[in-house]
């Protein structure tokens, strides 16, 4: 036989891609929902007197695409941290269809990062209002998946906010105030801004000009500030790096890091609700990622008042009977969505994507 092939997580890393992995996720979500993908129900093996798990999800693909046969082996300690550990941590076998044999074991730690948060993008996508505006992302959790999330929504969305500076001096105006204004829903924020810093030789202003001052605005939460600090230096220190410099703010306090949210994203094991319905507007989407047998990241109200999508049926039926027994409706996969056999929500209702994982 065969020497089995061994992929390391740095060689997956180096050839991940997010229009790959997005598009490749959004397939995959397909062939779930048109059922012909083999998604079985995942095992979960708990640990006794610990909170750790190990789950193992096989599956079976045959498409024009693409044909393969394998399983996922992923562990979840979520005490890890102090070890300085993933939480999470995967492996992936491939078997050769015709034999059975074992081929391929790669490291599943970093496709599961990218999927999952690939998954959200894609559902943030089909499940928001199309002609909706994105200015403000907040992030809940500033661990592996908050920060993955933040990478990848950056990359396929421009969370950008728009403020108009205008100029002035010491002859036009004599004081440095700032008025902002509102129209609809809309807050023009209007700020006034002096000559000196705002003119180059090559863009020379004058007072009285109106210039738009494009913001990237990314909230995060953690239960403890400081991590959440840690993660906002960590993006901003990459952003610059590439050359696109964005703004990350941490929050001290919940509802005021995703009370102005557009889209939200849930990424912690609380199974005491963090997010409430009366903090959030009209017409926000919330990808829910945390999962467990008691993970609960929204309230009640927020469930029961949204159009609440899921990536696998059977499997969310199988493993969150707490989120159903509480009266918690899942319309549908976001594969029937994307397969444009479900329309999407109608404008203005509030989107949930509630994220099991394969
Ligand atoms: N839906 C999916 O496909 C996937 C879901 N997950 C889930 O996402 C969640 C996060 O995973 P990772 O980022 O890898 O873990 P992590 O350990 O790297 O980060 C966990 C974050 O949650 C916060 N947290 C934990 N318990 C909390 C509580 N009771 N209240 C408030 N904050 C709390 C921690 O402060 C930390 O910021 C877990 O629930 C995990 O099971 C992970 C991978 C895939
Ligand atoms: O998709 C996945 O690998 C997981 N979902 C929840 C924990 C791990």
């Amino acid at each position: 036989m065969a020497a089995i092939k061994q992929i390391t997580r740095e060689a997956i890393a180096k050839i991940l891609d997010w229009n790959s992995v997005i598009s490749a996720v959004e397939e995959a979500m397909v062939n779930v929902s048109e059922r012909r993908a083999v998604q079985n129900l995942r095992s979960i093996t708990a640990i006794p007197k610990t909170d750790n798990i190990l789950f193992a999800m096989p599956g079976y693909l045959n498409t024009d695409k693409s044909t393969a046969l394998g399983c996922k082996l992923v562990t979840l300690f979520p005490n890890n941290a102090q070890r300085n550990l993933p939480s999470i941590l995967a492996n992936i076998l491939l078997f050769n269809e015709n034999t059975g044999v074992l081929e391929v074991i790669m490291d599943g730690t970093e496709i599961t990062a990218w999927r999952t948060a690939a998954a959200s993008v894609a559902a943030t996508k089909y499940m928001r209002d199309v002609n909706s505006q994105y200015k403000t992302l907040a992030i809940v959790g500033a661990g592996t998946q908050a920060k993955i999330h933040a990478i990848a929504f950056q990359h396929q969305f421009k969370f950008v906010k728009v403020s108009y500076n205008i100029i002035w001096d010491f002859i036009t105006l004599a004081s440095n105030s700032c008025s902002s204004s509102s129209s609809g829903d809309e807050e023009l924020v209007i700020n006034m801004v002096p000559i000196s810093t705002n003119s180059t030789r090559k863009n020379k202003r004058h007072a009285g000009d109106i210039v738009p001052n494009y913001s990237e605005e990314v909230h995060i939460w953690n239960r403890t500030y400081k991590k959440g600090e840690i993660l906002c230096e960590e993006l901003h220190r990459q952003s610059k790096i590439q050359g696109t410099t964005k703004e990350y703010t941490p929050f001290q306090n919940l509802e005021e890091c995703i009370k102005d949210a557009d889209v939200i994203i849930t990424t912690t094991s609380s199974p005491i609700p963090l997010v409430q319905y009366k903090w959030l507007k009209p017409g926000v989407h919330i990808n829910a990622v945390g999962v467990g047998e008691a993970v609960m990241e929204l309230d009640e109200e927020t469930y029961k008042s949204s159009v609440v999508f899921i990536d696998h049926l059977a499997g969310v039926e199988h493993e969150l009977r707490h989120l159903a027994e509480k009266g918690v409706v899942f319309q549908g996969e976001i594969g029937s969505i994307i397969n444009g056999t479900t329309p999407r929500p109608s404008s203005g209702q509030i989107t949930i994507f509630q994220s099991l994982g394969t």
